[in-house]
């Protein structure tokens, strides 16, 4: 057990051996347990220095040692669920030496990716997809061949995961389901699936026949069948896996994940089994370093940890970094929450991520955590309004992605009165672009009856979360992740008029319609170029009052907006103009047409020409691209 996270490379001579799972498979199987204390300090010592994802990957580090052993990677294809717990299995598959530069641009994805490794068979982030894809590879592949799919307790709580093992059963092809269960999601696992996988956890009976039986079947393994045929005769007394059996797996477990000997020994046994094969194993998130045991929701993910000072110095004044966008929506939500008894609150197992801890504790009866469920989410929040409550979604802008249906078909085709607080808009930084919220002022533009704002900041956000909630019918809040420029946040909440934008500064010649967060880059923009400056505050319904003056009073139109530029807000402003008898030149800016990867959110955003000088730039160049002499404005004297 280690209580310190080194801050040193640590000594780790035999892992230092392993460039490739074929060397990992060549060594005696009794050095497997040493390679796992190894792999797990270099683990700790690894994140400490980067940061990034950090309890899950210390949980499974015997389970990668024994996959990548008895499997023959990458021939035989593993499929990580999530992903956020594959550090060791980078670690094993030939990246030892790249981990410190794990989600920095150009470094390590924090994610499995089919482009940095053949041993990442399937670029995930997203839960629940693993099954599907390994189904999938299993299908598309010569029947010798092994797949395997590794997916939390957490993970299994989707429903994705569900169609893909119904579909598995029915075409009985060969593979293996490994099912992680560490009691843990993000927060705690919920819901009548993780209170099922703790009653078979506390079935002593089970456990001790079974921890006997296959003490017995570790080391005969011919008596595995006889062990399974006995084992039939008294499953009528007990049901451990009968949810997957019944779907049609044979299931195997529960299993103590940080067993090696008993891990080797049943995936050995397991991976000459014909049909579909679940193993149902038991591990402990933050296995081997004490704090993140004890707070497995804290060390989910951890920051990299500040160099050790040389000497003690009083830490100069930095200054004091405002809220997080979260941490708005989650006072708004309490003191909303606490005027009108019809607030209820859904979170698709993203409780600490949204802000809403404080809420979860403050009115626990109108919190819920669905697990991860969006689709669920979206609907639930739909009948919920039909019996007149308020229910609020907060909601990633990615996660989103995955309940659109329900957002379509129950609520904005029933115009049900829904509020979606939704977080991470736009690019997100070292997560990289599985998690980018890039797409979502696309997708729900389209929609009738949607209103949808875009906060520039901190005090906006808040006003407009309330304007929205009192919106009778769907609605929708876009807000970044992290913390924005520090503005004041008044206390007292004011509904705003919908569709109606504000205008920062009165210029000539060039008007920035800004969409959301990038205010703060366009203003300084706006101030060099001699420019007007709008918040823009609604991206549906527009300001079509306010646009249509600017098109009459300027000689170029730019739109500014973290979203893709493809159908979003900008492309709003274009259908609108061209409704106009006199066209007026618009420049549309946002995301581009092309993956982000990963890196710092900041330059990211320089890369893309979305910070003020870039913003600057775009413009310049478009007016001289107009042609000067078209252009008699202001700006291009500048
Ligand atoms: C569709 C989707 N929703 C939410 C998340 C955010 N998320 C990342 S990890 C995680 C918990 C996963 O729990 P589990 O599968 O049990 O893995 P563990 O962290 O316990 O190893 C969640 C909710 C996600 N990645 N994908
Ligand atoms: C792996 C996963 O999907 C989550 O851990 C996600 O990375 C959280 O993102 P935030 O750090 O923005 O809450
Ligand atoms: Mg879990």
């Amino acid at each position: 057990m280690f209580d310190q996270i080194p801050r040193q490379r640590p000594h780790t001579p035999l892992l230092d051996q392993i460039d490739d799972p074929a060397q990992l498979r060549a060594l005696p199987e009794k050095q497997l347990p040493q390679l796992a204390t190894e792999l797990r300090e270099y683990l700790l010592y690894c994140v400490g220095q980067t940061g990034g994802h950090f309890g899950a990957g210390l949980g499974v580090v015997e389970l990668t040692i024994a996959l990548h052993y008895i499997y023959n990677t990458p021939e035989d294809r593993l499929v990580w669920d999530v992903g956020h717990q594959t550090y060791p299995h980078k670690i094993l598959t030939g990246r030892r030496e790249q981990m410190l530069s794990m989600r920095q641009q150009g470094g390590l994805s924090g994610f499995p990716k089919r482009s940095e490794s053949p041993y990442d068979t399937f670029g995930v982030g997203h839960s629940s997809t693993s099954i599907s894809a390994a189904l999938g590879m299993a299908l598309g592949s010569p029947d010798e061949r092994r797949v395997v799919a590794v997916i939390g307790d957490g993970a299994m709580t989707a429903g994705m995961a569900f169609e893909a093992l119904n579909h598995a059963a029915h075409t009985g092809r060969d593979m293996l389901v490994v099912l992680n269960d560490n009691r843990m999601s993000i927060s705690k696992n919920v819901g009548g699936l993780a209170t099922y996988f703790a009653r078979i956890l506390a079935s002593k009976t089970y456990l001790s026949m079974r921890e006997g039986s296959r003490k017995i079947l570790s080391v005969i393994p011919k008596a595995w069948q006889l062990a399974r045929r006995t084992e039939e005769h008294v499953k009528g007394m007990i049901t451990p896996g009968t949810l997957f059996e019944e779907l049609g797996f044979n299931y195997v477990g529960p299993l103590d994940g940080h067993n090696m000997q008993d891990l080797v020994h049943t995936l050995r046994n397991l991976r000459n089994q014909r049909g579909p094969q679940l193993l149902h194993i038991v591990t402990t998130k933050g296995k081997g370093f004490g704090p993140a045991e004890e707070d497995p929701v804290g060390y989910h993910a951890l920051n990299k940890l500040e160099p050790e000072p040389k000497v003690q110095v009083a830490a100069p004044e930095t200054k004091k970094k405002g809220p997080k966008y979260q941490d708005i929506f989650g006072q708004w939500l309490c003191d909303t929450a606490a005027l009108d008894d019809k607030l209820i609150a859904i979170t698709p197992a993203m409780c600490e991520g949204s802000g809403m801890v404080d809420f979860a504790e403050r009115f626990p009866e109108r919190y819920h955590d669905v697990a991860i469920a969006e689709q669920h989410a979206v609907t639930l929040a739909a009948g919920l309004a039909c019996e007149g409550q308020k229910p609020v979604v907060a909601i990633y802008s990615t996660f989103l992605q995955r309940g659109y249906d329900q957002m379509v078909h129950d609520v904005a085709i029933q115009n049900l009165d829904v509020t979606f607080a939704i977080d991470r808009a736009g690019l997100v930084g070292e997560d990289g672009p599985t998690h980018a919220g890039s797409f979502d002022l696309t997708f729900m533009r389209c929609l009738p009856n949607m209103v949808i704002a875009a906060p520039s900041d901190e005090n906006e956000c808040r006003q407009l979360l309330y304007t929205a909630y009192q919106h009778k019918g769907p609605a929708a809040v876009r807000y970044p992740r992290g913390t924005g420029p520090g503005v004041e946040i008044k206390q007292e909440m004011t509904e705003l008029p919908i569709g109606k934008a504000r205008v920062i500064r009165e210029g000539a010649s060039v008007a920035i319609l800004s969409f959301g967060t990038l205010l703060a880059p366009a203003r300084e923009a706006a101030e060099r170029l001699g420019a007007t400056l709008v918040d823009m505050r609604w991206v549906k319904p527009l300001d079509e009052e306010l646009i249509n003056r600017l098109a009459d009073s300027h000689e170029l139109l730019v739109t500014l907006e973290e979203n893709t530029i493809a159908g979003g807000a900008g492309s709003a402003v274009a259908e609108y103009l061209n409704q106009r008898i006199r066209p007026v030149p618009l420049l549309q800016l946002g995301l581009p047409d092309k993956i982000i990867e990963h890196g710092k959110h900041q330059k990211l955003l320089a890369e893309i020409g979305l910070d003020a000088k870039g913003i600057e730039e775009q413009i310049r160049r478009r007016i001289e691209a107009m042609g000067n002499n078209n252009f008699n404005g202001q700006a291009a004297a500048i």
